[in-house]
């Protein structure tokens, strides 16, 4: 079986972003990325400073050291990265494995690449990244990934954009009411992913802001607004 870059495995922690916030969860973070998102929080993944850290682990591999770190104590794995969709067959292997144990499989993605394992996930978060990050959508492959979970019975999933302004907010709009059936989450933004010590103010006041806008916008009517809540008690802590 094909073997899965991993550049980090933690927890039992608790699921801080999108629908399932809340659920503890172990989290097995992917190498490799093909955005590169100005503000993001786990550059690590793609930017070449933790080259060396990278692993290529089989399911089995996997699946023994999330049991090492936590015995039983979850049964709920979330595949993070860098962007996990880049990695094909062994990650088919790592979810039916994990399923098989009756533990639940979390992905998150941006949405810029399909492969036929994202219909078998149960919890599925699409983030579409809006134009702060430096990124382009490809629309049209986001159109065709998201007919394809569509059609393709993906039991949870939902669409969550990240804002840090006006701009990316429109964007947000954008995003939802091209895709109105789907359930969908905005996300505070990190502005500064370095800094030292308790960013919880900060953050509180940019979902100050962001409730603001939703709270005068009838065409944010079904939308969810959320903070990171790990960020907000482990701020910028790595591994939380
Ligand atoms: C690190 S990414 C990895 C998964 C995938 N590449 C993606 O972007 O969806 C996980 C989540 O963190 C979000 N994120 C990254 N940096 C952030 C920041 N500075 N502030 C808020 N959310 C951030 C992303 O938008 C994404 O929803
Ligand atoms: N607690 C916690 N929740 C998260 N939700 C999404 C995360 C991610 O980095 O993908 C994340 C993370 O890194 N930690
Ligand atoms: S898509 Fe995700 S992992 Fe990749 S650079 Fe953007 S936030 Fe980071
Ligand atoms: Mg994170």
């Amino acid at each position: 079986m094909s073997k899965i870059p991993v550049i980090e495995m933690f927890g039992p922690t608790i699921q801080g972003e999108g629908a399932v916030i809340g659920v503890k969860t172990m989290f097995v973070r992917t190498y490799g990325c093909d955005y590169r998102c100005s503000w993001c929080d786990s550059a690590f993944t793609w930017d070449g400073s933790a080259k060396d850290k990278v692993r290529m682990l089989s399911a089995d591999d996997i699946i023994v050291e999330l049991t090492e770190l936590a015995g039983n104590n979850f049964n709920c794995v979330t595949i993070s990265g860098g962007n996990p969709a880049l990695i094909g067959e062994g990650m088919m292997d790592l979810i039916v494995k994990l399923q098989e144990r009756g533990i639940k499989v979390a992905i998150e993605t941006q949405g810029s690449k399909w492969q036929d394992w994202l219909s078998r996930v149960d919890m599925l978060t699409i983030s579409p990244k809006p134009p702060s990050s430096g990124m382009t959508t490809d629309w049209s492959v986001l159109d065709t990934l998201m007919s394809r979970i569509k059609t393709g019975n993906v039991s949870s999933y939902s669409l969550k954009v990240v804002v840090f302004g006006d701009e990316d907010y429109e964007y947000a709009r954008t995003v939802h009411e091209r895709y109105p059936d789907v359930p969908f989450y905005l996300q505070t933004g990190n502005e500064d992913v370095t800094e030292e010590g308790d960013i919880s103010c900060r953050l509180l006041g940019r979902l100050e802001w962001l409730f603001n806008k939703v709270i005068v916008d009838p065409r944010m009517n079904n939308a969810r607004v959320l903070p990171q809540l790990h960020a907000l008690i482990w701020h910028n802590k790595r591994g939380k």
